[in-house]
């Protein structure tokens, strides 16, 4: 869908981007990484034409970016950005209706799709004819979201959309926006600064340095088979953390021992895409004392009961076999 080739971009002497390729796929959710002045936003922002290459082409559907009306492509393409973004003399009525407002959506449609983006992202009508400055920091970028999200383009660029929050509110925002149908089926590009962050949103992560892209897959690819050492060493810190939300039950289900139970079969909870630390978390969340979990494999129709210890064999057998 979206289709950087070659592309490189100079401010005078210092390049900022040099050469990259970079193939990005309807409905993916690629978070660009990087250490700061790595060429991050300077790549976002050439999707969208605000800064526009020194040479190369980027394409969307196939169609140069340079080759239409620049105001055009950026209705079609969601932006967020980091914080203060919103018109301070609009209120959030105003502010989430932007864009509708240039294309012209009648009075009732905007209102309405306003208001339905208000519910999903959990902001109360009341806070309509608010001002942004009578926001605080997480509501005005739920607002932010809103904005970007109001005429359901379908790709969205994110430039640290959640950076300036605390950590709470952050893991909270983020998690209900991944939960939203749009996030779902959108193109989306964000860069981040946060590796756990950007492991826990993209299908594909894309690092870059010094201007250069290093790395492109997905998260389980960066970490078990980094392309280098600056991959293996950018990663390093966050290795147990990232290691355990990217491995799946269904990756560790040979390796456990568990008890296979048929008569657990029927309430067994199904593998689906539960990675181990989903799995770890259910020791927490379920019944005092809970000394195993009962999972379900749908493709090898088995169920298993799982200890914690069934849990941390399997996860360190499968990390002897898949060795960085
Ligand atoms: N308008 C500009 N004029 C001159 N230099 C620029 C401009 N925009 C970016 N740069 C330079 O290009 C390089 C890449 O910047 P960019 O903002 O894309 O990096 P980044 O990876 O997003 O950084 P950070 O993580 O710190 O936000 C940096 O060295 C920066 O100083």
């Amino acid at each position: 869908m979206i289709s950087i080739r070659q592309v490189s971009k100079s401010f005078g002497a210092h390049s900022a981007i040099e050469n990259v390729d970079l193939n990005i796929a309807e409905g993916e959710h690629a978070v660009l990484l990087g250490p700061s002045g790595s060429g991050k936003t300077t790549l976002l922002r050439m999707i969208n034409g605000l800064v526009v290459p020194s040479a190369g082409t980027i394409s969307i559907n196939g169609k140069d970016i340079q080759e239409q009306p620049q105001d055009e492509l950026r209705r079609r393409i969601g932006y967020v950005l980091q914080r203060n973004s919103l018109f301070p003399h609009y209120t959030v009525e105003e502010n989430i209706s932007v864009v509708p407002s240039l294309l012209k959506w009648n009075k009732q449609t905007t209102a309405q799709r306003v208001r339905e983006l208000m519910a999903k992202l959990h902001l109360p009508e009341k806070y309509l004819s608010r001002r942004p400055e009578e926001l605080s920091g997480g509501e005005a970028q739920r607002v932010n979201i809103a904005r970007a999200l109001a005429t359901d383009p379908p790709v969205l660029l994110m430039d640290e959309p959640f950076s300036a929050l605390d950590a709470i509110t952050r893991k909270s925002i983020r998690e209900e926006f991944m939960r939203l149908d749009e996030f779902r089926k959108k193109t989306i590009i964000m860069v981040s600064h946060d590796i756990q962050e950007a492991f826990s949103m993209a299908n594909t992560v894309v690092l870059l340095r010094h201007g250069k892209l290093v790395q492109q897959g997905m998260p389980s690819e960066l970490l078990y088979n980094p392309a280098n050492d600056f991959v293996k060493d950018f990663l390093s810190n966050d290795y147990l953390k990232l290691s355990l939300g990217v491995t799946s039950i269904d990756d560790l289900w040979n390796y456990l021992s568990g008890e296979s139970g048929d008569e657990e079969g029927l309430s067994a909870e199904p593998v689906g895409d539960t990675t181990l630390w989903n799995a770890m978390e259910r020791f927490q969340h379920n019944t005092e004392n809970c000394q195993f979990i009962t999972m379900r494999h749908e493709y090898y129709g088995e169920s298993k009961r799982i200890t914690w210890s069934d849990l941390m064999n399997a996860y360190r057998l499968h990390q002897n076999d898949n060795q960085r």
